[in-house]
Parts: C-alpha cells; sequence; structure tokens
C-alpha cells in the first residue's frame, strides 16, 4: 500500500482527508498529540463515519495508525522517509508547532529517499501549505535546504465539509454532512501530482479558495456572531432566525460581487454556490454549535481571514461593504469565556479600548473608511 501521513486526526482528519486517503488506497498514519486518541486508533485500527443527511450512511475505515509526535518524534520521522503523500489539519495557528518535527524529517527523507512528496495543509486559510512551508524553512538544517527546495512540494489546498464537535458514545465516530470539496494547486506539486478520489488538482486555486473561504466561511462566521449576540446556541436555529438569514444574504451579496468581478465566475453559477450553501447551513441532522463556528475571533478578525479580507477588497474596488463592517462589529462582542481568543480580544477592548482594538486585530488603516465604519457598528450593537 502507499503510505500516506496525515497531521490531526481530529474532525477533518478522520471525517474527511483521512478517509479520502484510505479510500484511494493509502495507509494513513495519523500525527496527533492527543495521547488518548492515538493509542484508541492504535488499539482499533479502524474507525466509523457517518454521513447525516436525508439519507444516512456509515463508513468503515481501515488501514489507519496512529503516531503520537510529542513521545515519539522518531516513528514520525521514520514515516516521512518511507511517506507517499503528506497532509495536516490541525489548524492555521498550530502548523508552527509540528515545522520543527517535519522539518527534522524532511531533512532525513532527502538523505534516504529521492522521491518527490506532497504536503497539504487542509486549514480554513489561503496559501496555508506556502505557510507551512515558510516554517519548515526556518527549521531545516542549512544542507538540507537545497534538496528539500527541490523534491519536496506545498501545494496549496481549499477544504470544505461541515464536521461538527463530536459528542457520541464511541470516541472514534465522525459525523460529518454530505457535502465534500478539496481542491490543490497542480502549479505547486512536485512529481506526479498524486491522484486522490475527492481532490482536484486545480491551476487557479486563489479562486476556488477565495470563493470557499468568503462564502462558506464568511457566511458561517457571520451567522454564528450573529446568532451568539442573540443567544442562539446552533446555526441550524440560527438559520431560523430572518433577522440573521437577511444579513448573512447581504453579505454573500457583497462577497459575490467580489468574487465574480476578481475572478470572472457566472454569476448565476455562483448565485447557485451560494444557495448550496445556505441549504447546507440548514441540515436539521447536524447539531453545529455556534461556539465552534465562531471559534478564534482574534484569528477570523485577521486582515487576511475572511471577514476583513473581502471587505478591504472590496473598499479597493470602491465598494462600501456594508453588511461585513456589521459582522466585524459583531464578531468583537463574541465573549465566550470558553474561548481564549475571545477573552484576549475582550481583555484587549477594556484595557486599550476598541479603536486601538480594531487597529490591532482588522490592521484595517485608521484613516480608512472601513475603520470608521467597523467602529460605528461595533459602538452600535
Ligand atoms: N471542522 C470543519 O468543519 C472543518 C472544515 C474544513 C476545514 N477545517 C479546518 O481543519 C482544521 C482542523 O479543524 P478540525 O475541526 O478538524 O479541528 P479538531 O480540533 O477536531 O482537530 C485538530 C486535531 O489536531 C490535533 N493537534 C493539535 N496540535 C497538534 C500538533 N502539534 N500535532 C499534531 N496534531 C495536533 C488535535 O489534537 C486534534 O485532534 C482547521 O484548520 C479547520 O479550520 C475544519
Ligand atoms: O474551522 P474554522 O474555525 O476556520 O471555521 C469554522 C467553520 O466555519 C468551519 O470549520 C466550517 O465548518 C468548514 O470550513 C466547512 O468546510
Amino acid at each position: 500500500m502507499k503510505k500516506a501521513i496525515h497531521f490531526g486526526a481530529g474532525n477533518i482528519g478522520r471525517g474527511f482527508i483521512g478517509e479520502l486517503l484510505v479510500r484511494s488506497g493509502y495507509e494513513v498514519t495519523f500525527v496527533d498529540v492527543n495521547a488518548e486518541l492515538v493509542d484508541l486508533i492504535n488499539e482499533r485500527r479502524a474507525y466509523d463515519i457517518k454521513i447525516v443527511g436525508d439519507k444516512p450512511e456509515i463508513i468503515h475505515v481501515e488501514h489507519v495508525r496512529a503516531i503520537n509526535s510529542a513521545a515519539h518524534p522518531e516513528e514520525l520521522t521514520k514515516a516521512i522517509c518511507e511517506a507517499d503523500i503528506i497532509t495536516t489539519a490541525i489548524g492555521p495557528n498550530i502548523l508552527k508547532f509540528i515545522a520543527p518535527n517535519l522539518a527534522a524529517g524532511l531533512a532525513e527523507r532527502v538523505k534516504v529517499n529521492q522521491q518527490p512528496l506532497n504536503v497539504i495543509a487542509c486549514e480554513n486559510m489561503v496559501g496555508g501549505s506556502t505557510v507551512l512551508k515558510g516554517f519548515v524553512e526556518e527549521n531545516l538544517p542549512e544542507e538540507a535546504k537545497e534538496a528539500v527546495a527541490h523534491y519536496i512540494g506545498f501545494p496549496d489546498a481549499a477544504v470544505d465539509r461541515i464536521v461538527p464537535l463530536q459528542k457520541n458514545d464511541d470516541p472514534l465516530l465522525v459525523q460529518v454532512e454530505p457535502y465534500a470539496e478539496w481542491d490543490a494547486n497542480v502549479t505547486q506539486a512536485k512529481g506526479e501530482p498524486p491522484q486522490i478520489e475527492g481532490l482536484t488538482w486545480v491551476e487557479n486555486l486563489e479562486a476556488y479558495i477565495e470563493r470557499k473561504l468568503f462564502t462558506v466561511n464568511t457566511g458561517h462566521a457571520s451567522i454564528a456572531y450573529l446568532a451568539y449576540r442573540k443567544g442562539i446556541k446552533d446555526i441550524y436555529s440560527a438559520m431560523q432566525d430572518k433577522n440573521i438569514v437577511d444579513m448573512a444574504r447581504k453579505v454573500w451579496q457583497e462577497t459575490g460581487d467580489l468574487l465574480v468581478r476578481k475572478f470572472g465566475f457566472d454569476p448565476k453559477k455562483h448565485e447557485e454556490y451560494v444557495k448550496t450553501t445556505e441549504n447546507r447551513f440548514r441540515n436539521p441532522h447536524l447539531s453545529d454549535e455556534v461556539t465552534r463556528v465562531a471559534r478564534g475571533p482574534k484569528r477570523k478578525l485577521g486582515a487576511k481571514d475572511r471577514l476583513v479580507s473581502p471587505a478591504t477588497q472590496l473598499l479597493a474596488q470602491g465598494q462600501k461593504p456594508s453588511a461585513l463592517a456589521t459582522v466585524i462589529g459583531a464578531a468583537f462582542h463574541f465573549d465566550y469565556d470558553g474561548d481564549k481568543e475571545a477573552q484576549e480580544v475582550q481583555g484587549a477592548i477594556q484595557e486599550k479600548g476598541l479603536h486601538k482594538a480594531i487597529l490591532n486585530y482588522t490592521q484595517i488603516p485608521e484613516e480608512s473608511e472601513l475603520f470608521r465604519m467597523v467602529e460605528n457598528k461595533t459602538a452600535g450593537f
């Protein structure tokens, strides 16, 4: 069997990427720092996925094992030397923490294995694999840099499937929605791009990732931050609130205008894409908590992320992103005490005031019209 390494045996790891890799003939080694999860995967060497929708389906996934990278980095190095593909789904903020082990493994690999290898970060961010590549380069010994640059590709990717927090009796079971899309940038691949069922290699990844991030994730975040303000607990319930849906549609109108203008998408097809997205959020079988979708507001308020990036791009096109400014305002009110980033943002607002917090987290220039819009909307909530 071909060999795959996947960092992060969590929801997307088990519920999406791991299964596609196994289905495509790979043995999958999950790498995680959660010792219990690693032990359970190694004990069972299999797990189930439940697709929840009108036609529920169970998929049994075999040919999996796991490595605890905190306890056994040497096992990870050995696996990297033999791998045919490496993927990640750990969270954008964690990429820098896997880089030292990944760099050590790649430095060893290029000495013993001259086959090309691709490392694909499947995170909700623009240019995730490129960011990981930067962290890996910082950790590589000087003598390995040239060979790693030659043999190891870091194709950026867009990954789309809603996998909520899991509350199942079986700790390995993952409940997922039926929809799934995974695209990666073929121009950044080394060697023959690995053929994986469900993975589409594309040349214009920027269009795919921005379409996904600025529709699915911008809409999701908008709904979650507005719902949190109203005390609504899950996305399905939020979708029963007319005012929230109206605002989400205004946001989609703004990001749709941007995407159609920027990438030349057919407006009718984009409208269909938005409708499909809205229907996915209405899946009554999927219980997705508002606090999961809203998680990490510091990251989500970042200049390159789903709220501020489309807003600044629209402003540069001479548009007024008023709905986006409203949901950015709502995000500044996400004070959930179970979220460290939310607490950090709230602490900054209390300590330094709203003006400085907006400036610090969004990086929107103080003199810009967008800054004034966001400040007014935030204060007005
Ligand atoms: N859940 C979704 O609907 C969804 C959909 C598309 C993309 N994503 C993206 O996928 C990524 C993962 O999200 P998730 O929902 O699966 O999160 P998750 O918390 O379920 O999974 C993350 C996993 O990474 C592990 N991890 C943490 N630090 C690690 C380290 N240093 N080394 C190895 N493993 C480590 C955790 O233990 C956990 O098992 C995020 O970037 C998210 O934005 C999520
Ligand atoms: O994972 P995050 O925190 O970037 O975003 C939360 C959700 O919007 C996200 O996980 C979606 O469920 C997913 O991106 C759908 O493909």
